[in-house]
């Protein structure tokens, strides 16, 4: 897999990108995450974000849901400009974007189908449209016979499939996940990346951080890496 050259199209701002990052740089206290960086991704695309441990792929996804700001530069998602979002209107950015974790962060004492539907209470939806929802997230996902486990009664893939359904079940049309790979095995890698790509083929933008070259080259998808604070274009 070839670095190629630096991704530094100058954004502009039309409906066509769900995701535009222009300028950022991303600064910690005492570390510089990301420098300069430019990025669009269009509506329906499927990207891969690579990179080194520590060279700011969370940094990336978090700056997208608004938990870090850029400290220069514009991050715009689904035409807001996620730093300029605040309470009610950051709530409802954040309902458009389903977001995986590579820990799953499910609740241990509630059952799957709990864990899955929690958040469509939170957002206030009737009984009958949860239910309505709850059955087919569970069917794509591949979990419907352990609707009633317990995540400590799971493999790590299928806790995984939870994480995943919880963050697809109010249809979202963006999906970020995090390293969603990053404790599976190869198989089950596959498995839940086969499941990113259903979800991408029913229209949803995607994009997924991972280590994981093997699986990036599997698939036939765009590809950027996150080094020294630059982001690179990848052919794959
Ligand atoms: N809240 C924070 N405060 C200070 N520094 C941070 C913070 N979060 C991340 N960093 C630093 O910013 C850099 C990028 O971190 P980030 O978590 O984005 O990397 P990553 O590519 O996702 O790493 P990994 O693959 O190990 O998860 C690292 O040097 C990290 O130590």
């Amino acid at each position: 897999m070839a670095v190629l050259d630096r991704e530094q199209d100058i954004p502009t701002l039309n409906a066509v990108n769900m995701v535009q990052l222009h300028n950022v740089t991303k600064a910690y206290v005492n570390q510089l995450a990301l420098s300069d960086i430019n990025l669009e991704v269009k509506k329906g695309e499927f990207l891969f974000v690579t990179g080194a441990s520590g060279s700011g792929k969370s940094t990336l996804l978090k700056m997208l849901y608004g938990e870090e700001l850029p400290t220069q530069g514009e991050v715009t998602v689904d035409e807001c400009n996620v730093a300029q979002m605040r309470g009610d209107a950051l709530s409802l950015l954040r309902r458009r974007i389903g977001i995986v974790f590579q820990d799953y962060k499910l609740i241990q004492q509630r059952t799957v189908a709990e864990n899955v539907t929690v958040v469509l209470e939170a957002q206030g939806y009737t009984r009958k449209e949860i239910l309505r929802r709850l059955e087919p997230t569970l069917k794509l996902v591949g979990l419907r016979d352990k609707a009633n486990c317990f995540p400590g009664q799971l493999s790590g893939g299928e806790q995984q499939r939870v994480g995943i359904a919880r963050a697809i079940v109010s249809t979202p049309p963006l999906i970020l996940a995090d390293e969603p790979t990053g404790n599976l095995d190869p198989d089950n890698s596959w498995q839940i990346i086969q499941i990113f790509r259903k979800l991408n083929a029913f229209g949803a933008t995607v994009i997924i951080t991972t280590h994981d070259e093997q699986l990036v080259r599997r698939c036939n998808h765009r590809v950027v890496q996150v080094c020294n604070g630059k982001l690179l274009t990848k052919n794959i």
